[in-house]
């Protein structure tokens, strides 16, 4: 019933929505948020982060589920905090993302450390802050963790980040869990490796891991997945050794223009049933969930600069680029864009390609899209609460975009713009 009614909210919450005319984050509007800090600017929904979360909080149905928000997403402080303060945990994949949990006030033994390269230092930093668990991808990594543990005299937690070698069924560039990609090791040689885990005397083997890619919209991919290390799981138990816990990654996806992705309860609903035949539903479960949390609870604010046309070909150059949001040029991608102002035409609307100032052809945003528009208009580049402003750069001497999180009809500056001066006050002249 509680699934019920959350869905029913869901499907009339809208966190960007027309009113007055006027695309709104939530009693906010767009306009006005351009006018106090300029654009190109990061809008966040401060309930659409709720909402995104509670999908998940009703999803475990009062089960022994972590969600460890896939914080390479959206790292802003002022989201990790709001997450934490929810419950959430973190999965990080760098000393760097550590330490913002702990600025971000986040609960280092909720935090799981993915990543293929972990370095001395972030090893030494999450023992020292007590993590929950490595996600460790390799047998080297058990050897250096194993290591680093032991001239501290402690035991490091660890899962093995497994590759079951299925398809994601997203873009090439964002599956993780072929056994092309450079991830986890070989599903096949986890127990020999766990075997050996055991007899390291620093490590403390507590779970089982793998994260098998992003913006995946089905839930077959996962249950296939789950297959194998429900199989790994019973071997593991006929070899003695037990886990408390299993992390089945992030990448459920998010709707950017049609797609109906699998929802959280979708999703774990089939998990608990996976596991329940299997006699496994006392194991914890970890979620890593990065651009559901977020994706769809931000947007880019951007102004055209200038309108032109080049034999017949449709331009309108805004002041966000591809160092703002490089999504589109790496992978082809789509996000909806939004006249925040729209424009009625008599004629039918143009098609834009909506491009930014820098120097390369592949600074656009979005490619033939209908509208009608004008010099000096706003428009929202929706989506773009996820992999955007984490992604983003200082390409081109461009300062990085201001964010600002919307709560009602409050504003909160959570990132100013950067300075001019900032981009190169730490370079130095040569005598
Ligand atoms: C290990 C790991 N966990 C979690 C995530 C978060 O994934 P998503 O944002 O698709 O939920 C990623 C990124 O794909 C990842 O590499
Ligand atoms: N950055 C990618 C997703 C990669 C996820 C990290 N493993 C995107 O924008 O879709």
């Amino acid at each position: 019933m509680l699934n019920f009614y959350f869905d029913l909210i869901m499907t009339v919450a809208k966190h960007f929505q027309l009113k007055d005319d006027t695309l709104h984050a939530e009693n906010v509007s767009l306009e006005q948020l351009a006018h106090d800090f300029g654009t190109p600017l990061y809008v966040y929904s401060r309930q659409a982060l709720h909402d995104a979360w509670y999908s998940y909080h009703v999803a475990a149905q009062g089960r022994d589920v972590l969600v460890c928000y896939g914080m390479k997403a959206n790292s802003n402080l002022a989201i990790l905090n709001e997450f934490s303060r929810l419950g959430t945990g973190f999965d990080i994949v760098s000393g760097g993302e550590l330490a913002r949990v702990i600025a971000a006030k986040g609960d280092p033994a909720k935090v799981v450390f993915s990543g293929v390269g972990k370095q001395r230092w972030e090893i030494e930093a999450a023992l020292d802050a007590g993590i929950k668990c490595f996600n460790v991808e390799s047998e080297a990594e058990l050897e250096r963790i194993n290591q680093i543990a032991g001239e501290k005299g402690v035991k490091a937690p660890i899962s093995l980040r497994v590759n079951p070698d299925v398809d994601a069924k997203t873009h090439p560039y964002i599956s993780t869990g072929l056994k092309d990609n450079k991830f986890g090791v070989d599903i096949n040689e986890a127990p020999a490796i766990y075997a050996r885990a055991q007899a390291m005397p620093h490590l403390e083997i507590v779970g089982v891991d793998c994260h098998i890619g992003s913006q995946i919209t089905e839930i077959s991919p996962y249950l296939d997945a789950l297959d194998k290390l429900i199989a790994l799981i019973k071997q593991l138990q006929s070899q003695g050794i037990t886990l408390s816990h299993l992390d089945i990654g992030g990448g459920l996806g998010i709707r950017y223009t049609d797609e109906t992705p699998a929802t959280p309860t979708e999703l774990l609903s089939a998990v608990f049933k996976a596991l329940d035949a299997a006699d496994l539903g006392h194991l914890q479960l970890v979620l890593e969930p990065g651009r559901s949390m977020v994706g769809n609870a931000g947007v880019l604010l951007t102004r055209v600069e200038y309108v032109k046309t080049n034999q017949d070909k449709h331009f309108a150059i805004v002041d966000a680029a591809m160092n703002d949001l490089i999504r589109p040029t790496l992978y082809d991608a789509w996000h909806d864009v939004e006249p925040v102002r729209p424009r009625t035409g008599s004629a039918p609307a143009p098609a834009y390609d909506i491009v930014g100032p820098i120097c390369e052809s592949g600074d656009w945003l979005a490619k033939d899209r209908a509208l009608h528009l004008a010099q000096g208009d706003l428009l929202a580049i929706m989506s773009a609460g996820a992999y955007a402003f984490t992604m983003s750069s200082q390409y081109n001497t461009r300062p990085r975009a201001a964010e600002v999180i919307v709560d009602d009809q409050s504003v909160h500056l959570v990132r100013p713009r950067e300075s001019l001066e900032s981009l190169f006050d730490s370079e130095r002249l040569i005598d």
